[in-house]
């Protein structure tokens, strides 16, 4: 008997199968799977339906992740809440309101259906009803958050660091929740001050890449991407923050083969300005 507990339960599938056929005896090279962890992605909600269950105040849950939603640009969003409401989300339903329908009522199982949320979190104090909610949810195949009960939850929140662009986010997996939020702070502590700035400037510099080269062959995919990874490498976030618009131009007048290093930027730039001022 294999004494493998994280083995998926029963027969092997064909697909397992094959992939075992598969193996070419370099296993040793290749970075081993440790499972049991969770499948972290970066969700973009739009428009697409998403249900929020709860708006109670003594832990703030359900507040915690309507501003989830909101700053994650979600703009679909129905909650599904019974006075008193959490103060907070009472102000993001004024500031907010073409984003948020609220219906100030008990859970209905035809919030689940009409329409169908592509999401839904629950946060409310009702053990039963949570376990209720969840099962129909399943039952829909409806991804599902609810808050307290890990072993209702398809997948968990963690702790998140928000800086521009920059999002961070910690899992213990379940482990330590207050862990995971002191360790967050420790890394957010740890970063450049600057190092949303800098990251803006590399979404803009990319964007003025595909502008000049905007070939979509394999080859000029790839040329682009060496020439934004030697940029990325070889600059400092200081520089990158630093970077002005003609700055951008200039280093993208060496593309593809040149990257100029930042200080060769500012030298061209200083005789560039010295010939201009000598006409
Ligand atoms: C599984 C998960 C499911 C989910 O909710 O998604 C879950 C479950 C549970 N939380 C519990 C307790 C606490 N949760 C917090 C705080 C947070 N909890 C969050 C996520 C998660 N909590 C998911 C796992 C995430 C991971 O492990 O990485 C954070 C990170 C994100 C967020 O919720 O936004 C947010 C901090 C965010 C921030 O500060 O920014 C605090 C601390 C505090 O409130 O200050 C405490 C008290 C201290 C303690 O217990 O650690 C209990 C026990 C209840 C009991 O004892 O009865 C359970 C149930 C259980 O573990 O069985
Ligand atoms: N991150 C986490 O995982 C954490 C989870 N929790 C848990 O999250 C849950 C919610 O906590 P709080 O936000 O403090 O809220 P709360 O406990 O103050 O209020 C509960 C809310 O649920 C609503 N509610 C109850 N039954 C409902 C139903 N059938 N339909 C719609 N709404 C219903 C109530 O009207 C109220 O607004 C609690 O069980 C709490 O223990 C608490 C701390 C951290």
């Amino acid at each position: 008997m294999p004494d493998d507990d994280d083995a998926p339960d029963g027969p092997p599938t064909a697909a397992s199968q094959n992939e075992e056929s598969k193996d070419d005896g370099n296993a040793e090279e290749y970075p081993p799977i440790t499972p049991g962890g969770s499948l972290m992605l970066a969700w973009q909600p739009r428009d697409r339906p998403i249900l929020l269950v709860g708006g109670g105040s003594r832990m703030q849950v359900a507040a915690s992740r309507l501003d989830h939603l909101l700053n994650a640009s979600a703009t679909a969003i129905t909650l599904i809440a019974p006075p008193p409401l959490h103060p907070l989300i009472a102000h993001r339903l004024a500031t907010h309101p073409a984003s948020i329908v609220h219906h100030p009522r008990l859970f209905l199982p035809s919030d689940l259906t009409d329409p169908p949320p592509s999401l839904l979190l629950t946060a409310i104090d009702d053990p039963a009803v949570s376990s209720t909610i969840q099962l129909l949810a399943r039952a829909a195949n409806i991804p599902t958050n609810v808050a307290d009960v890990p072993g209702l939850c398809d997948f968990y929140f963690g702790a998140i660091h928000r800086s521009g662009p920059l999002q961070i986010m910690v899992s213990t997996n379940g482990n330590g929740p207050r862990l995971a939020a002191t360790i967050r702070d420790r890394i957010a502590e740890s970063l450049p001050s600057n190092i949303a700035t800098a990251i803006a400037n590399v979404g803009i510099l990319r964007r003025k890449l595909r502008g000049i080269a905007p070939g979509n062959t394999g080859s000029d995919i790839s040329q682009r991407m060496a020439f934004m990874s030697r940029v990325c490498d070889e600059w400092s976030f200081e520089q990158l923050a630093g970077m002005t618009d003609g700055e951008m131009d200039l280093l993208l007048a060496g593309y593809p083969d040149a990257v100029t290093s930042y200080d060769d930027l500012r030298r061209a730039k200083v005789e560039l300005l010295l010939s201009d001022t000598s006409l």
